[in-house]
């Protein structure tokens, strides 16, 4: 089944196509990252699936369902990480994570229990009874990961969740994206780390001016030689269009 899908997606802000024709799609039980200098559109593409920003023409799916239409059931059964972490700053590390699982439909024996098992997997312990607006960054992007997943979803999106995360934390976040891409969720990644997307991503898409530009084989040797050849043969193929993105107004 198809957990998450843009077809032909268009997005212009101002002059700027952020989006220009991007298709993706992340299949039941896989891993697929998107990698792409910073702004070729990735975070543009995964707001545009979780409905929040439109599309100005093309289509985003969530397990089938429009993104922009769709209801508290299909977000039930999503957590993502976008841009910054979800958390209440005036609310504890535990009670973050119980109410982001009582908002994806967990009831209240099943929130408390999945924060306390979810606290324990991020090693978040020491600081389970703290607010979250004194945690540092790579805690509080523990904590939003905590937030997204706790219900486990059937679709992940995680936008560059390995940013500030110590190399212990990375490790834990990898865990956590093997074990749901195995029980059968979709998750779509995106990353500046190539290294570390090859290790777990079933797929890797090379996005850049807003749209797919090719696909790196995961596990393969010199990824990120691979990756500027595709990108500067797009430029260069596409001197025209290249410059007016440089030059589009913000
Ligand atoms: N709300 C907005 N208003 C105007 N321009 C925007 C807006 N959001 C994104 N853009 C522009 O759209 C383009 C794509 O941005 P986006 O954030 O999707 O890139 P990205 O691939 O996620 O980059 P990064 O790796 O830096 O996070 C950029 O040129 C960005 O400046």
């Amino acid at each position: 089944m198809t957990a998450l899908e843009l077809r032909d997606a268009v997005r212009v802000y101002g002059g700027l196509r952020a989006l220009d024709g991007l298709t993706l799609a992340v299949e039941a039980g896989e891993i697929h990252a998107i990698v792409g200098l910073n702004g070729a559109g990735k975070t543009t593409a995964m707001k545009a699936l979780v409905g929040h920003t439109r599309l100005d023409s093309g289509a985003a799916t969530i397990l089938g369902a429009p993104a922009a239409s769709a209801g508290p059931v299909t977000f039930a059964r999503l957590g993502f990480v976008i841009d910054q972490p979800f958390g209440y700053p005036e609310l504890t590390v535990r009670d973050n994570i119980v109410h982001a699982a009582r908002l994806h439909g967990l009831d209240r024996h099943a929130a408390v229990s999945a924060a306390s098992s979810w606290i324990a997997r991020l090693e978040l312990g020491p600081w389970a009874a703290r607010r979250a607006r004194g945690l540092s960054l790579g805690n509080r992007q523990r904590l939003g990961l905590a937030c997204a997943a706790a219900h486990d979803p059937d679709v992940l999106i995680l936008d560059e969740p390995t940013n500030a995360l110590d190399p212990a934390g990375v490790l834990l976040l990898r865990d956590v994206i093997v074990a749901a891409a195995a029980r059968g969720a979709g998750v779509l990644v995106s990353s500046h780390h190539l290294d570390e997307v090859s290790r777990i991503a079933h797929r890797i898409t090379v996005v850049h001016a807003g749209r797919v530009v090719g696909a790196l084989e995961p596990g393969h040797a010199d990824l990120e030689h691979r990756f500027f050849e595709m990108v500067r043969a797009w430029d260069a193929d596409h001197r025209e269009d290249a410059l007016a993105r440089q030059e589009a107004p913000a």
